[in-house]
């Protein structure tokens, strides 16, 4: 039987250049893929909207090549003017902002303010990262020789290999796209085979700008794939860069192998976040922080909130209101205005909602509201709280990265934190206090051991001036604002002898 499409439906995505069946490899020169095809389908009713064909290994091989012939043309460029092309693709996302929000909506199963909010990211690291393309300075240190001067060049490192997970499809992308290519480096994505629209479109809209300003189109290539294509790139010695987010198992996995080859990591894997509502917090504000965060993307962030800890003092109450909160949730077309939770990307996740629950409910957990998968063709879940008395319980170790928010009694803010700091995750972690001591004791060394540390926000929705990533088996990888830049180009430590004779440093003699 062939197969049907719904691509018709959605007009936004001739705007993006999609059609119905797409190549999903740009090898720096065309548009090509005879590999796997991957099926585009809407979460919301399990419709096919389109097709796209992926890489075979051949098709990276000329990706790569083409990859190392235009390195000296891209890196040549100076910093400014690779400045000014990301602020030209900056505007492109802008003139594409709601089109490919609508995607993001459509293809992740995420509300369109979600998806336009990823969009945005996009245009606000193009921002950053024009504005870094006249400030990536190094420093000029003082020599202890005499006529000698010693200074830091930050040159890029060639090749750079991002892998992305299905949850921010476009977002984690132009964070490392945008600064690497600022920093003289050429970029390779494969992006989630589930989310491939959301890769072909985003390429189309960076490659055209290239193409409008006679530049290499090679300093983005993209190869649609699995984990076959993503472990090329993976062991392949031509990337001294690989960026990964994703699951932590499939992280480590990727750490491992990089590592062996003496290759350099971003790794931004799995969270379980945790928010501690203390005795003096504002509740109004941790209620509405707390439904954001753990519902928003039907909790499918890597900073979704996870663990609520709420002081004994305001247990009851605010139990209850979140409670009613939940009930009010509009789950439904994330495409609709209205909705507030979509579904579930992938059936596989229904799975993981059901099995969690049933372990929950076996380490004690007691479910307040949801629980239940909804009837339809989508995979829609209704978004739950569940009670934990054990805030230790073996479940609190994962992330489930589904809607489900266990909620937890403490009386000791020291406490709280241990238990913060308890899961083998580190990413994002809030505090709700109107005291100053638990504040900068929260913030400071026996504090969250988490990479985001936030106090009367809720742990998810960063902003990108800053670094974003996380500590233990999120993997330590830093993104984004502050200096992440760093991580895409090498140091050299350059000494430089401008008089006439030699001196050695330590004062070592060496007289023939
Ligand atoms: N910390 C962060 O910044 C961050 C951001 C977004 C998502 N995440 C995490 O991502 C996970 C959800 O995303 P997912 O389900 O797409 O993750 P995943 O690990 O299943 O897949 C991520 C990417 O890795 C690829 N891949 C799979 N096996 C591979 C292999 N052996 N070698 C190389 N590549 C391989 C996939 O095709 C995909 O592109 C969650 O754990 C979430 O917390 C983390």
């Amino acid at each position: 039987m062939s197969q049907t499409f719904a691509f018709e439906k959605y007009p936004f995505l001739k705007e993006l250049g999609l059609e119905q069946t797409n190549h999903g490899c740009f090898d720096g020169e065309k548009w090509t893929g005879n590999g796997k095809t991957f099926l585009s389908v809407n979460p919301t009713n399990n419709e096919v909207i389109a097709e796209v064909r992926g890489a075979t290994p051949e098709e990276y091989e000329v990706a790569v090549q083409n990859m190392n012939k235009a390195k000296a043309e891209w890196v040549k460029l100076p910093l400014p003017r690779r400045g000014e092309i990301v602020r030209q693709i900056g505007d492109a996302f802008r003139k594409h902002k709601a089109a490919l929000g609508r995607l993001v909506s459509l293809e992740v199963g995420k509300i369109v303010a979600e998806g336009e909010g990823e969009v945005q990211e996009i245009i606000d690291i193009c921002d950053m990262a024009c504005g870094l393309s006249r400030s990536l300075n190094g420093q000029i240190i003082p020599s202890e020789r005499p006529d000698h001067f010693m200074m830091e060049q930050w040159n890029p490192l060639g090749l750079v290999g991002v892998i992305s997970a299905f949850n921010f499809p476009t977002a984690v992308f132009g964070w490392n796209f945008m600064i690497a290519a600022v920093c003289g480096n050429l970029t390779m994505w494969k992006g989630s085979p589930s989310t491939s629209l959301c890769s072909v479109a985003c390429t189309k809209i960076i490659i055209d700008i290239l193409e409008k300003n006679n530049l290499p189109k090679a300093a983005l290539t993209l190869c649609m794939g699995e984990a076959d294509i993503g472990n090329l790139m993976v062991e392949d010695k031509r990337f001294p860069l690989i960026s990964f987010t994703g699951s932590t198992q499939v992280g480590r996995i990727v750490s491992e192998k990089v590592s062996k080859r003496f290759g350099k990591t971003i790794l931004e894997l799995g969270g379980n976040n945790c928010l501690i509502v203390c005795e003096d917090a504002n509740e109004e504000l941790a209620l509405k922080a707390s439904c954001f965060a753990a519902v928003g993307t039907c909790g499918q962030r890597c900073t979704s909130l996870r663990r609520l800890l709420i002081h004994s003092s305001k247990y009851e109450s605010l139990k209850e209101k979140l409670v009613k909160a939940y009930k009010s949730v509009v789950v439904g077309d994330p495409l609709n205005n209205g909705t507030l939770c979509g579904p579930l990307h992938s059936k596989a996740q229904i799975k993981i909602y059901e099995d969690g629950l049933k372990q929950i409910q076996e380490q004690g957990g007691k479910i307040l509201t949801g629980g239940k998968v909804m009837d339809g063709p989508g995979n829609f879940v209704e978004p739950t709280i569940v009670e934990m008395t054990n805030p230790y319980a073996p479940i609190l170790q994962h992330e489930l990265f589904v809607p489900i928010l266990y909620i937890m009694k403490f009386d000791d803010l020291d406490e709280a934190i241990a238990i913060n700091n308890s899961v083998p995750q580190g990413l994002s972690a809030s505090l709700f206090t109107s005291n100053l001591q638990n504040l900068f004791k929260w913030t400071g060394p026996l504090g969250a051991d988490t990479g985001i540390v936030n106090v009367n926000i809720g742990p998810s929705g960063a902003e990108i001036g800053g670094a974003f990533g996380g500590e233990k088996e999120t993997g330590g990888g830093r993104e984004s604002g502050s200096d992440s830049w760093k991580q895409y180009m090498r140091r050299s430590t350059c000494t430089v002898n401008f008089g006439k004779s030699l001196p050695l440093a330590q004062g070592i003699k060496f007289d023939l």
